[in-house]
């Protein structure tokens, strides 16, 4: 059995275009990079610890696997993760706009023997954006629960001047990557 420990609606609906079976659980982990962390180092284990979260509630279940994932925008050394609130979203969208960031996604698959990691770096480069642009976009409501403050499948798509790497991955599940490591486990 194979189970998604995210409560993203993103994710459950990225992982149901690859036709495979899963049930969802909720987990709740700690975001906070560690002072000096380096960003991929961070993605990766919280990543790694939504999964292992997941698979302490169904380490029972003979054959159980657990997807966890995790996703945020990095500009230079600076890791966005979701804005708390309006003034976070207009201050991320203000580093964003006219520059080149990466959207970073890790997924590690995990079971009771095995763990394996994939992930995924996009490079996103948003259009010039005014503060009126920026402050009609926050009012959507758009930017909250989102890595950045953004939605490269909402109204931010209109930003993206240009994406290289995975469209799949900036929504917050890979899809090349997650299907292959469903086909290597
Ligand atoms: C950049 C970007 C992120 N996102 C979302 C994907 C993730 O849900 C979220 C990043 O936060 P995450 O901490 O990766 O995930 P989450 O808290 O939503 O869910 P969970 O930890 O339970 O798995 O941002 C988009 O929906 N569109 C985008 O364009």
């Amino acid at each position: 059995m194979l189970y998604l420990a995210s409560q993203s609606p993103r994710r459950r609906q990225l992982l149901e275009q690859l036709g495979v079976q899963f049930t969802v659980l909720d987990v709740d982990v700690p975001e906070v990079r560690a002072i000096g962390e380096p960003a991929h180092d961070y993605i990766s284990r919280v990543a790694h610890e939504k999964a292992g979260a997941g698979l302490l509630q169904v380490i029972g279940n003979a054959g159980a696997r657990v997807l966890g994932a995790d996703t945020e925008v990095v500009l230079g050394d600076h890791v966005f993760g979701k804005p708390n609130d309006a003034a976070q979203a207009s201050a991320m969208l203000r580093e964003l706009a006219g520059r080149t960031h990466h959207a970073v996604t890790a997924v590690w698959l995990v079971d009771s023997g095995r763990e394996a990691r994939a992930i995924s770096v996009s490079e996103v480069t948003f259009a010039d954006l005014d503060e009126a642009a920026i402050a009609a976009y926050v009012a959507t409501g758009e930017p909250f629960g989102r890595a950045g403050g953004y939605a490269i499948q909402g109204r931010a798509g209109a930003f993206v001047r240009h994406l290289s790497g995975s469209y799949s991955g900036v929504m917050g599940l890979p899809l090349f990557e997650t299907a292959r490591l469903l086909r290597e486990f």
